[in-house]
């Protein structure tokens, strides 16, 4: 069983292509490859399957083993790994995800190889209810939340995969350890969440830090960061389009006013190939 190594600005994949369908067990053997000492070490494993209404399917499992709905930077290692390895030759593709139903991907090609990706990553559900969160508002912004006696404020936003987002005066000296773990698992999210603390420099820019949903803190979230624009400008903070700076690079994001679609674009690497010893036991 061959697989490749990616990354989108450091947020890193097991990328495995040819399956049919989700393997028996996909959970257990992304808590086992995504080990940094035991395994090839990777925030998720991601498989490449067909699809019946995109020119592919992604299927993205954190490294506790959970399942998420959506992940912007796997999708543009997936797009990058369907067009390098000959499986289009289209520069413009739709990937099927199942928090978002098929997107459109295009590809800047530079030496017959993908560059830069740039996704429609579909629209944000702000509705409280449907991130999810129990808060029964539409939208939720700059809600209280406890945690160990602190109090934060944050803006819901879903990208397919719930992303609570808080505003502090610097995101990347914040103690993300400390806190984005107990925020993960607060009650307030049903199904758990991704935490993006969030600093914003002026009218395009905003530096975030992120803590992962069945992850941990990774070097960069691609729908982190588009949850982070809708927050921002939802708080009166940023424009529609703006660049966010993640651990990991910049990923520049845009919450279209004509069709309410968020756009991202960044680049995607491939790191190695290997194969596993015993296929995908
Ligand atoms: N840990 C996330 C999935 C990966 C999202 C992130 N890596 C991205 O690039 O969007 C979740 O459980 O919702």
């Amino acid at each position: 069983m061959d697989f490749t190594k990616m990354h989108g600005l450091g947020n890193d994949f097991v990328v495995i292509a040819g399956e049919t369908a989700l393997p028996e067990g996909a959970d257990a053997l992304a808590v086992r490859l995504c080990d940094r000492n035991f395994g090839i070490g990777a925030d998720g494993l991601v498989f490449i399957l067909p699809s019946d209404s995109a020119d592919f399917m992604m299927r993205i499992i954190n490294s506790d083993g959970s399942e998420a709905e959506q992940c912007g930077n796997a999708i543009r290692c997936v797009a990058k790994y369907v067009y390098d390895n000959g499986l289009t030759d289209k520069e413009t593709i739709t990937i099927e995800t199942l928090g978002a139903g098929a997107q459109q991907v295009q590809l800047t090609v530079e030496n017959g190889k993908a560059a830069a990706v740039r996704v429609d990553m579909g629209r944000p559900v702000l509705a409280g209810l449907e991130v999810p969160t129990t808060v029964d508002a539409d939208p939720v912004i700059g809600h209280p939340i406890e945690v160990d006696g602190r109090e934060f404020r944050f803006t819901a936003v879903s990208m397919g995969n719930p992303h609570c987002v808080i505003f502090v005066d610097d995101a990347a000296g914040f103690d993300l350890h400390t806190w984005g773990p107990k925020l993960e698992v607060h009650p307030l999210f049903p199904r758990k969440t991704n935490v993006e603390f969030v600093s914003v420099t002026n009218r395009s820019h905003a530096d975030m830090r992120v803590w992962e949903r069945g992850a941990g803190p990774t070097l960069a979230c691609g729908t982190g960061a588009c949850a982070t624009v809708v927050a921002s400008v939802l708080n009166g903070l940023t424009d529609r389009t703006a660049t966010v700076s993640l651990k990991g690079g910049d990923l520049l994001i845009e919450w279209s006013e004509s069709d309410n679609r968020v756009y991202m674009t960044g680049p995607a690497a491939e790191v190695f190939r290997g194969s596993l010893q015993g296929g995908l036991q």
